[in-house]
């Protein structure tokens, strides 16, 4: 892909237009341009002003790059990067255009393993179409004969006819085999590039990073993966079937126009260009609204799938009219988008088959002249009527295909940005620390942190935090403090913007994630009380089976494993009393099961793993008192042995632990046992007297 970079560098020398591999290659060979005053002129010649931007000088959008370029091919096979660079050529800013991109390559790659089917495809089109501009020439042909036998009324009419009429009759055979062939094989690439597609771009959607989950909506990603990757099908095979067929058919039947009267065809190519141009014009235009559309219902799709997604909180706050509104806003402005593409559209077609049908009207006028002048036969005149009217339609399936190809190119560019999207944590580089060498030490030396979506936002500020090896720390302090993020960092949903998370004395950031989340860590957390960073694992169960849903924590565990971590997390009794076992399906997450119940399926999928570090997120704080014993049993069982890390809301609950930390404002402000820090009186003390005047009430 070519990135062209577009550099304000001083008010002597306005701009420089480089083609580039990516904008950083571009920077760089900026930056060693020694003489940049010598590429002045050319750079003056190749730029053009920015004539939109009423205060040029203080804009860099004042130095954009040759419109045309853009325009015509730059929005295809460019990328476009603008930046500002002080006196000294130093860059201020970079900035990518934020549209995505048709990759040109990707489509490339998934068609390959198709290409032989693809290229049949295509032949048999090519052929289709080349039989298709024959027609018209063999029905001159017939129409010659019948019309030599009534001027000459003689002659054997049955015997002349019988030879292009049976020709005439082999070529519908011929074309509607080939149109079938064409068809099935086109079918056939199509569902699997679009099944490809799907397959890579749900594994490059599920490699990324926590933090791209926080930046876009569930229901825009899901739309990617299925209405964008419909429509681009669609288009794909439009584009090859008619799309082929149609252009073949044009200029094979603007050949045949010009061999049968080369003046007609003067006439008609007159007029073309015009055609051309208007559509071009009017082309760009739908592209960007069709684009804006597209965002739009993804928008809509985004709401909607919130809210049934959490249709329980939506019914307990008695939010359906609220919910309804909103996606009836988003709806509306969708359908209102899309209502002005569609005029678009219709403008744009019914202006084309105007001016197709004008083309035939006065191509009919000037040859029933050359007609009356002889030059033309009455065949000739057949011939030419229905090449004319094949390419009226092939010009009317173009113009109709134009605007099926503006949306599926907008589709693919909107799959394509995701699946050329690298994660900046990767998932399985790094090294491992071999199982009997694990000790299970955490520190958190000088973490800071902000949230990639908040970076203006500190919550760790230089927070230093040790996890001795098989004991127990808790964390409590303030809604809002930073617990969450603090296990969030654990699990390396996120990198520290500076410190550091070592485990055994090793950065994690050096370690295998998979290995470190897989095998290393052990994470329950309680959802349904507390959307957290970590509400990226939504849901806490699957809408499986028992079995399979603590067989999540470890896929090749036997059964009798599944078993034995059901009955250290106190399910194993639940489980048996219920008619099919652990093959009861759980309902859409786990909808069919008890909070407690629920919680302790997700604690004996944490345990199944025998993970030699626990981090217990609000484990037990949305339970009844009855459910959190059973599970805060459970849970006392799974921790021995292990490093705990507890994020706690019910200070009842981890009275025990070997230490207990206060924090507040990003950072640890107290440390010791329940007894320690009772005595002492500060923070800690505060928050167990509030909590017990809260639970009184
Ligand atoms: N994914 C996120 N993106 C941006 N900000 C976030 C994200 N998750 C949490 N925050 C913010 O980070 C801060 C700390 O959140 P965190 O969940 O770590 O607090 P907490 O101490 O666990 O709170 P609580 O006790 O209420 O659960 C809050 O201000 C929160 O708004």
């Amino acid at each position: 892909m070519i990135h062209l970079l577009c550099c304000r560098i001083n008010t002597s020398v306005p701009a420089l237009l480089l083609p580039h591999t990516s904008p950083e290659s571009a920077i760089s060979t900026f930056r060693s341009i020694s003489a940049v005053r010598h590429f002045k002129s050319l750079v003056q010649r190749t730029c053009l002003r920015y004539s939109r931007n009423p205060r040029p000088s203080r804009s860099v959008f004042h130095f954009i790059l040759a419109p045309a370029l853009l325009t015509v091919s730059g929005r295809m096979f460019c990328k476009v990067a603008f930046c500002e660079a002080d006196v000294n050529n130093n860059i201020l800013t970079t900035q990518t255009e934020d549209t995505p991109e048709f990759n040109w390559y990707l489509l490339w790659e998934f068609v390959k393993p198709e290409l032989i089917a693809l290229i049949g495809a295509v032949v048999f089109a090519f052929g289709a179409a080349i039989l298709n501009i024959q027609i018209p020439l063999m029905l001159g042909d017939l129409v010659n004969v019948v019309a030599r036998y009534l001027r000459e009324q003689a002659g054997n009419y049955i015997h002349e006819i019988r030879v292009p009429a049976l020709k005439l009759l082999g070529l519908y055979g011929l074309q509607g085999l080939l149109t079938s062939s064409y068809i099935i094989l086109l079918s056939r690439v199509g569902e699997r590039v679009a099944a490809n597609m799907r397959k890579t771009l749900f594994s490059s959607l599920l490699r990324q990073d926590v933090a791209f989950f926080d930046a876009n909506k569930t229901g825009q990603l899901v739309n990617r993966l299925t209405a964008d990757i419909q429509e681009f099908k669609s288009s794909f095979k439009l584009v090859i079937s008619q799309g082929l067929r149609s252009v073949t058919q044009t200029l094979g039947c603007f050949v045949s126009l010009y061999l049968i009267s080369p003046k007609l065809t003067g006439l008609t190519v007159v007029v073309l260009p015009c055609l051309v141009g208007g559509g071009a014009l009017i082309g760009s235009l739908l592209r960007k609204l069709s684009r804006a559309a597209q965002e739009q219902v993804a928008k809509a799709t985004g709401v909607a799938d919130e809210a049934l997604g959490n249709v329980r909180t939506v019914k307990a706050f008695a939010m359906e009219d609220r919910e309804l509104q909103l996606y009836s806003h988003e709806v509306d402005k969708s359908c209102e988008m899309n209502e002005t593409l569609g005029n678009g559209i219709a403008v744009f077609q019914g202006l084309s088959n105007i001016a197709l049908n004008c083309i035939v009207l006065g191509t009919i006028f000037a040859g029933g002249t050359l007609i009356s002048s002889n030059e033309m036969s009455p065949g000739d005149l057949m011939s030419f009527l229905v090449a004319s009217q094949t390419v009226q339609r092939s010009l009317a399936s173009i113009s109709i295909l134009f605007g099926q190809v503006v949306r599926g190119m907008s589709s693919g560019a909107r799959v394509f940005e995701y699946l050329v999207l690298q994660p900046t944590i990767p998932v399985s580089v790094g090294g491992r620390i071999p199982y009997h060498s694990l000790i299970g030490r955490v520190d958190f030396m000088n973490v800071s942190f902000s949230y990639p979506t908040r970076p203006g936002h500190q919550i760790l500020k230089k927070l230093n935090l040790t996890l001795p090896p098989c004991k127990t720390v808790a964390i409590v302090g303030e809604s809002g403090g930073g617990k969450s993020t603090v296990a969030s960092l654990l699990e390396r949903f996120y990198d520290p913007n500076s410190g550091v998370v070592m485990l055994d004395g090793l950065d994690i950031r050096t370690l295998d994630l998979s290995w470190l989340r897989g095998q290393v860590i052990g994470f329950i957390n309680q959802q349904q009380l507390k959307p957290s960073p970590l509400s990226v694992q939504e849901p806490v169960l699957f809408g499986s089976s028992i079995m399979e849903n603590i067989r999540f924590g470890k896929p090749e565990a036997s059964d009798a494993e599944v078993v034995n971590a059901a009955k250290q997390a106190n399910a194993h009794g639940f489980v048996m009393s219920f008619p099919d076992g652990y093959n009861t399906v759980v309902g859409e997450r786990g909808v069919t099961l008890s909070g407690g119940q629920k919680q302790r399926i997700a604690i004996a999928r944490a345990l199944i793993k025998n993970p030699s570090i626990l981090v217990l997120d609000e484990a037990t704080s949305a339970l009844d008192a009855e459910s959190e014993r059973v599970v805060q049993e459970a849970l006392d069982r799974a921790t021995r042995g292990r490093t705990v890390l507890i994020i706690a809301h019910r200070l009842s609950t981890i009275q025990g632990a070997d230490l207990i930390c206060v924090m507040s404002n990003g950072r640890i402000v107290e440390a010791g046992t329940h007894v320690e820090l009772l005595s002492k009186g500060g923070l800690y003390a505060d928050l167990i007297r509030r909590q017990r005047a809260e639970e009184q009430t």
